[in-house]
């Protein structure tokens, strides 16, 4: 409408100045109010939808079983997280601001095609030719874009590295030498290269269309008036329409490349199995209330796990396992490395669902519906565990007095402390930082205990404080402990003692004198 008053205004005598300034004015008011009301409007929803976004995307992390978080591989989660939310977040962010432009142009084309719907056939024609040339230079941009992403994940994947190796790297003169020189030199350079040929590509792309916009004002200027159809108040608005409809349409070319990345950044978050679209599992999860988990009995019948190792075409299968736990059962598992003990504790704990087989809870079986559930019954410490520094998610009201407790029970009284459920401190040894999650543990109160070689970061003492007193003080409390230990001399504190070989369980009873012989030490 502005620019159709400004033409009528410039080939128009009939109107009165009086009513083309008040039409202007009140044009450029309701432009600029509106202009202000959508983008404002807009931009909320692109924040909510940004943040939206993040929190989406965290709880379906918590929702993938841990099998597929752990193939999927630390590093790539983390570009999930930070760049492809970003490029996702950038596409959303431009969405006022090409909505406004796309109904400028569409407000512009509107004119054009009351000033003469032939030119506007015309201009259809050469639009629709654009488009095509420009959809084929896109093709070949985002190929471009594609191979960056994969640069990316090389390139995440080498910052763990760095940060989890610094003390390698520092100690190795040539490792570091070569880590920077191959890994990060030349995956900087070639996601570097990629990114320029994507941008070169979208540039390329972009002035082309301008130029066949300039190649349209030059057609209007002067072909037209040869073909002496169009008057002259046409052909005025004609230039300044286009010649308007310039910058929003260099804004909206301008945001394809911000468009590219975000649909790969989003079919890459979609490749991890934490697709945007799905609905989201875990919500009712998260939102149930904790409450008691009753325990009587747990059972393993005929479970089985296997790793494929596709680049060496092996396999490691752990079981057939059939295993029994009773409330206030002490149990130790035992076997050499890589024989199956981790994996038996991701089974037991429910962060593994078994190939074969089935894990009945109190009777019942364990399945998608109640795994969560099952999954409250356990304490456990892993031998990568993770320690938060505050006691999130332990509402008790002896809290703090409760922690207090067991720091001196578990020596860290003198190192740490604990106020309103915050640990001062979580810089302490290796053998603390277990005990810290053994406090964890304790508080957590939890019917079934599993501990995954906890004694062995332990001096000598402590490790005898675990076995002969902490261990039978859990016990007598009803708790089940389920240990992997590689500590025999203290096999005779447990109730029954399982070994796995080879993925393989045998049963070793105290009574069993021949296997237990092997495993057994005369320093019983
Ligand atoms: N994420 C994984 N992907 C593929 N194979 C794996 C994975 N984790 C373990 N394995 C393989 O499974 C087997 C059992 O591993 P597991 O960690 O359960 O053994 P473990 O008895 O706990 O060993 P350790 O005493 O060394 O901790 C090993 O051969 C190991 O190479």
């Amino acid at each position: 409408a502005l620019i159709a008053l400004v033409n009528t205004s410039l080939n128009n005598a009939k109107w009165s100045v009086a009513v083309l300034v008040g039409g202007f004015v009140a044009l450029v008011l309701g432009k600029t109010i509106t202009n202000i009301l959508s983008q404002v409007l807009l931009a909320r929803f692109a924040q909510g939808a940004v943040s939206g976004l993040r929190r989406d995307l965290t709880k379906r992390i918590l929702g993938v079983p841990l099998r597929q978080v752990e193939s999927i591989g630390t590093h790539r989660i983390l570009v999930a997280l930070t760049d492809d939310v970003f490029n996702i977040t950038q596409a959303l962010l431009a969405i006022p601001i090409i909505t406004v432009n796309v109904a400028i142009l569409v407000g512009g084309a509107v004119y054009l095609g009351l000033l003469s719907w032939k030119i506007l056939l015309g201009i259809g024609v050469l639009v629709v030719f654009g488009g095509i040339s420009y959809r084929i230079m896109m093709t070949s941009a985002f190929k471009s874009l594609n191979a960056a992403r994969e640069e990316e994940d090389k390139l995440f994947s080498y910052f763990r590295a760095l940060t989890d190796g610094i003390k390698e790297l520092k100690l190795h003169r040539s490792r570091r030498k070569v880590f920077l020189a191959e890994n990060i030199h030349d995956t900087t350079e070639t996601f570097q290269k990629y990114n320029v040929e994507a941008e070169c590509r979208f540039i390329y792309a972009q002035n082309w269309n301008h130029l066949l916009f300039y190649l349209l004002v030059g057609c209007v200027l002067f072909m037209m008036p040869k073909m002496g159809q169009v008057s002259h108040a046409a052909m005025t608005g004609y230039v300044i329409t286009i010649l308007y409809l310039m910058g929003p349409l260099a804004g909206v070319m301008g945001s394809m490349s911000l468009f590219g990345r975000a649909s790969i950044a989003l079919q890459k978050v979609e490749e991890l199995g934490l697709s945007l679209a799905a609905a989201s599992t875990e919500e009712a999860v998260i939102n149930k209330t904790e409450r008691e988990v009753p325990f009587r009995s747990l059972e393993l019948i005929n479970v089985q796990h296997a790793y494929r190792h596709e680049k060496e075409d092996t396999n490691f299968v752990l079981g057939p396992i059939d295993l029994k736990f009773g409330p206030g059962e002490l149990v130790f598992l035992v076997g050499g490395n890589g024989s199956g003990k981790s994996t038996l504790a991701k089974i037991v704990t429910g962060l593994y669902f078994p190939e074969v087989g089935e894990i009945r809870w109190n009777g019942k079986r364990v399945d998608n519906s109640n795994r969560d559930d099952y999954r409250q019954l356990f304490s456990a410490i892993f031998s990568d565990f993770y320690l938060f520094d505050n006691l999130m998610g332990l509402n008790r009201p002896d809290l703090d007095a409760k922690a207090k407790e067991y720091l001196v029970q578990l020596h860290l009284d003198h190192k740490i402390s604990v106020k309103d459920g915050k640990l001062s401190t979580t810089s302490v040894s290796q053998g603390q930082r277990k005990r810290l999650a053994l406090l964890t543990a304790y508080l957590e109160d939890r019917p079934f205990y599993l501990f995954d070689e906890w004694a062995s970061d332990q001096d000598p003492l402590f490790k005898d404080v675990f076995y002969t007193r902490l261990l039978p003080e859990l016990k007598a409390r009803g708790k089940t402990c389920f240990v992997i230990t590689h500590d025999d001399k203290y096999f005779y504190m447990a109730d029954r003692v399982i070994k796995l070989d080879y993925g393989k369980m045998e049963h070793l009873n105290q009574l069993d004198g021949e296997a237990l012989g092997t495993l057994i030490p005369a320093t019983r």
